[in-house]
């Protein structure tokens, strides 16, 4: 039956010479952007639902979701290509390969893919959810992608806050400025160091950030010290000419049994 549903939705593709996706009820609603940068294409579809990545349902491909959705503003799109773009680099003869940045795919679980799913049972991975990637509707809470570079010991997010997170009137809300500042620090710290938890994170608000705007954070490693990882963090707006916020943080390598008693 599921394998007939596959053909079907294959034969659909071979005659418009779109790829489809499949809902969750196994009809074919929508076309399925396969390559590249993904945007709105204003496709009659998209009035019902925004286009997202949308993988075949009973498969264990789970959505990225640090790639460009409809909600994303301009200013998300160019920084995404700008940063995007120093993923590779052009070489003499006219091909690519590949640059100092990485663009870090992102899930709605941790655990699974901090660990690549070796530690802990499927039951575990499957309940362990990702709080900042966990607002189902799109631009309304944290929209972000995170590019790392190894060789600096770097990595800098684009990051726009969507209305849930208001604050302030008209701005967000310092715990959600101090959740993407720990999810990019931890994450950078992970990145060098492998399992970690937040053991401090010390947070100086300097400007309001404007709720809906695009915003650059920043983070370095400062130093490692045994098992101590120390970053630093400047949150600053997208042309860098404001600084939002600044920070520190310290991470502490674990064993990933330490979160369950062990
Ligand atoms: C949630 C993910 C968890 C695991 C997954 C792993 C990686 C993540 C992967 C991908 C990332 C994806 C997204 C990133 C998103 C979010 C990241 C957010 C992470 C969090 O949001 S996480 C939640 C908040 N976080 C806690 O809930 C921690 C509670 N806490 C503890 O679980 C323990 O406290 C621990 C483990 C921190 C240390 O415990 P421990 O027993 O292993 O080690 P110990 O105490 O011996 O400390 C060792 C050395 O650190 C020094 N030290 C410790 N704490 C210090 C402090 N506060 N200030 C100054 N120094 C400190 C000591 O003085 C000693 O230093 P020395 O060796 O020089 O004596």
């Amino acid at each position: 039956m599921l394998r007939r549903g596959f053909q079907l939705v294959k034969g659909l593709g071979q005659i418009t010479g779109q790829k489809f996706s499949t809902g969750r009820n196994g009809i074919t609603i929508r076309p399925l952007l396969s390559t590249g940068t993904q945007w709105d294409t204003g496709s009659p579809f998209q009035t019902i639902r925004p286009l997202t990545m949308s993988p075949w349902p009973f498969s264990t491909q789970p959505r990225d979701y640090s790639l460009p959705n409809a909600s994303w503003s301009e200013e998300m799109k160019r920084l995404y290509d700008h940063y995007n773009a120093l993923c590779e680099v052009e070489v003499e003869g006219g091909g690519k390969r590949k640059g100092p940045w990485r663009r870090l795919p992102s899930y709605n679980r941790t655990i699974k893919y901090a660990t690549g799913g070796r530690c802990l049972s499927k039951v575990l991975q499957a309940k362990a959810r990702l709080f900042t990637r966990n607002i189902e509707e799109q631009g309304a809470g944290f929209e972000y992608v995170v590019f790392s570079n190894k060789q600096e010991k770097r990595c800098v997010c684009v990051f726009q806050a969507g209305h849930l997170l208001e604050g302030p009137p008209g701005h967000v809300h310092g715990g959600a400025i101090a959740t993407i500042i720990d999810s990019v620090t931890g994450t950078l710290a992970s990145y060098l160091s492998g399992p970690v938890m937040t053991a401090n994170l010390s947070i100086n608000y300097r400007s309001p950030i404007p709720l809906g705007s695009v915003v650059l954070v920043h983070s370095s490693l400062e130093r490692t010290e045994g098992r101590k990882t120390f970053v630093t963090c400047q949150v600053t707006s997208a042309d860098g000419s404001k600084l939002h916020t600044e920070a520190t943080g310290l991470f502490v390598s674990i064993n990933v049994g330490h979160l369950f008693g062990a």
